[in-house]
């Protein structure tokens, strides 16, 4: 066995020897199945959590009334589940608390999808009670059982089979298809923040073009927090161009396509990051500027080299072009400018009040920037003495 199932074994085993069972689940066994890199292992064991922490010292409560905690071992924190069912699900969200049970079988019938629903033992054995295996083969998306009982238990799911098309390109069963259609208005009693995770998930995957003509197909959009659920034209046009870009290059070209005057508002249903949708809002301008004409040495200083990469990629996605080169024409531009921060500039705010004489004011950073352009325009030499010749030749001192 490899990492990162290998450190979490002794766990496994310790549990164990105190007359338990504990195999692994979920989606590291998936991945690991379909020989993709695994982020964190999750255990499952017939334990109570006040049983594992007889059998471990270390544990923090994260959701105990889940049944989930963590032990830690040597520094390094592992999620342990105890065996449970869906008894309790209420407002098609999580239940606020769940019914523990001993067998594992019980357990992933309450699973989402069959892929998600196998486990495996120390030795690496899998125990596969709804055909998963067969699923990962044949890439497919399935639910355990009943598809409105899976999904009407936790509508999120309707956002994480999507989100699991677009990361493995898998097709949905049809079953399961029809089921997100007829419960995709459930979405609405799910947070905001748990869709927003599903979405950004969804938006990084290589088959996003995919997920999105499900998105639209199954009418899912239409609950979605702002942005993709009014567009249906929008999400039409969307095709293969949007693969290759990432989560922030979709929002920019979705503000740009939905040709929203309130881009604050719109992200921030979404819950974005107030810093994110600053950034956004910020590259949108840029993005306007840029259709206009090519970058300026200004325009790509003050907005700098990330902004410029993230414009440049979407604009060429507007322009139906290939985006494979929008990052080094980027950087290659901004290696060329005069200057590449400001205190890289030959004078400073101070150098302006000794020359002129005069007190501080609004007008000292208004002729920094003056100074500035001209300087990277190649207008004068980034030079002390030559800077201060053109402010005066130019009356502006
Ligand atoms: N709404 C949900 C969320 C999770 N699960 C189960 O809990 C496991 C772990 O959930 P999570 O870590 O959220 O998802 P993963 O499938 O592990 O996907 P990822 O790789 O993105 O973590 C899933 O595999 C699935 O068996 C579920 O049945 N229903
Ligand atoms: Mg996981």
């Amino acid at each position: 066995m490899k990492e990162p199932f290998l450190s979490a074994l002794p766990i496994i085993e310790e549990i164990e020897n105190a007359g338990f069972e504990a195999y692994f689940v979920g989606g590291s066994v998936r991945d690991y199945l379909l020989g993709k890199k695994i982020h964190d292992v999750d255990i499952a064991t017939s334990a109570k959590p006040a049983e594992l922490k007889t059998i471990f010292p270390k544990t923090v409560d994260v959701g105990i009334a889940h049944g989930t905690i963590i032990v830690i071992r040597q520094g390094q924190g592992f999620e342990v589940t105890t065996y449970r069912t869906e008894a309790e699900y209420k407002d098609y969200r999580r239940p606020e608390s769940v019914s523990f049970v001993r067998h594992l079988e019980e357990d992933l019938k309450r699973r989402d999808f069959t892929m998600n629903a196998i486990a495996m033992d120390k030795t690496g054995s899998i125990v596969d009670p709804f055909e998963g295996q067969h699923a990962l083969k044949n890439k497919v998306i399935a639910t355990v059982g009943s598809a409105d009982e899976r999904f009407q238990e936790d509508a999120l799911r309707l956002m994480r089979a999507i989100r699991f098309v677009s990361q493995l390109g898998f097709r949905l069963e049809m079953e399961t298809e029809k089921a997100i259609e007829a419960n995709a208005h459930l979405l609405l009693h799910i947070s905001v923040e748990r869709i927003m995770a599903e979405m950004a998930k969804m938006l990084e995957g290589p088959y996003k073009t995919e997920a999105f003509k499900i998105l639209l197909r199954s009418g899912l959009y239409k609950y979605l927090p702002s942005l993709f659920n009014k567009r249906e034209d929008i999400l039409a046009a969307l095709d293969y161009r949007i693969s290759p870009l990432n989560e922030n290059q979709i929002w920019l070209l979705f503000l740009y396509l939905s040709q929203t005057t309130s881009t604050d508002r719109e992200l921030k249903k979404w819950k974005l990051p107030t810093k994110k949708i600053k950034a956004l809002t910020r590259a949108l301008d840029y993005l306007k500027l840029r259709l206009l004409h090519e970058w300026t040495a200004y325009e790509l200083f003050k907005a700098g080299r990330e902004t410029g990469v993230l414009v440049e990629t979407v604009y060429e996605t507007i322009q139906h072009r290939p985006v494979g080169s929008a990052a080094q024409r980027i950087y290659g531009h901004f290696d060329k400018l005069v200057i590449k921060a400001r205190d890289q500039l030959a004078v400073t705010g101070n150098d302006l009040l000794v020359w002129a004489g005069e007190p501080g004011g609004p007008w000292v950073k208004e002729l920094l920037e003056e100074i500035i352009k001209a300087v990277l325009n190649g207008d004068i030499p980034n030079d002390k003495q030559e800077i201060r010749r053109w402010v005066k030749a130019c009356g502006l001192l």
